[in-house]
């Protein structure tokens, strides 16, 4: 099933195709920091990346991601909201056609341009897939892009995207360390909600941090320059590839701070 984020195939769509989107731990949420009860008991996010597990960027048609080797615990995420160790599979973005909107969770109704998703497996399950389809399987890191100053460590990711123009474009990626695109405090929400695209399973275990990294208005310009389309096919950009807010349906949602 070929779902994108238009009005004819977009998120209002997706129920046709998986009928869990309508489920009761579907994601993105609105987060009011006022009702987000703080958790004494929540331990600080250790997140351990390796540069030398990364290996490339590929443009998958509905965002662009960078996938890690994940058949080794060398890029975890343990403590946090969750027990065990959770292996980084791939990191990848969604965002907006302008500055006012592209985020998918959203803090006080405020959208931000654009919002990170670090994507985490439980390893006590032997891979991502058959994770995927488990409630405690999945760990999301989500952190926000807040308009500024330019993001010299989120350039080289940008650098590499005359590559990956089209659907379907891969190139080589090595050596980048993702913890260079984390904020400086790891204060975070969490709640228990799912993936923000078909299938739409109801496994992730979401972390969002408070603080937001900041991306300058030309390198939004260079996400928008992505294309949703193949080559060949009639160009697309790449934008507005955001899932609105779901109905939250009474989960708690937890803050790591004060
Ligand atoms: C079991 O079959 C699957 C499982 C996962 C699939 C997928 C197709 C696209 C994306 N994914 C993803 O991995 C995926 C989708 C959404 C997100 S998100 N935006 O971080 O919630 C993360 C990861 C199919
Ligand atoms: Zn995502």
């Amino acid at each position: 099933m070929s779902w994108r984020y238009a009005d004819n195939n977009g998120p209002a769509k997706w129920v046709e195709n998986f009928p869990i989107a309508d489920g009761p731990r579907q994601s993105p949420i609105d987060i009011v920091p006022g009702e987000a009860s703080y958790d004494a008991g929540l331990k600080p996010l250790s997140l351990k990346y390796d540069p030398s597990t990364c290996l490339d960027i590929l443009n998958n048609g509905h965002s662009f991601q960078v996938t890690f080797v994940d058949d080794g615990d060398n890029s975890t995420l343990t403590n946090g909201p969750i027990s065990g160790t959770y292996r980084l599979k791939q990191f990848h973005f969604h965002w907006g056609g302008s500055d006012d909107r592209g985020s998918e969770h959203t803090v006080a109704g405020t959208k931000y341009p654009a919002e990170l998703h670090l994507v985490h497996w439980n390893t006590k399950y032997p891979n991502f897939g058959d994770a995927a389809s488990k409630s405690d399987g999945l760990a999301v890191v989500g952190v926000f892009l807040k308009i500024g100053a330019d993001n010299p460590n989120l350039q080289k990711v940008l650098d590499a995207f005359d590559s990956i123009k089209a659907k379907g474009k891969q190139t080589t990626f090595p050596n980048f360390d993702p913890t260079s695109l984390l904020p400086g405090s790891l204060d975070y929400w969490t709640y228990d909600g799912s993936l923000t695209t078909p299938p739409l399973l109801e496994s992730v275990t979401w972390i969002v941090c408070k603080e937001p990294i900041s991306v300058s208005p030309a390198q939004m310009a260079k996400f928008r320059s992505l294309l949703f389309s193949a080559e060949g096919e009639p160009e697309c950009c790449m934008v507005d590839n955001y899932r609105p807010p779901q109905p939250l349906k009474g989960r708690p949602v937890r803050a790591s701070f004060k």
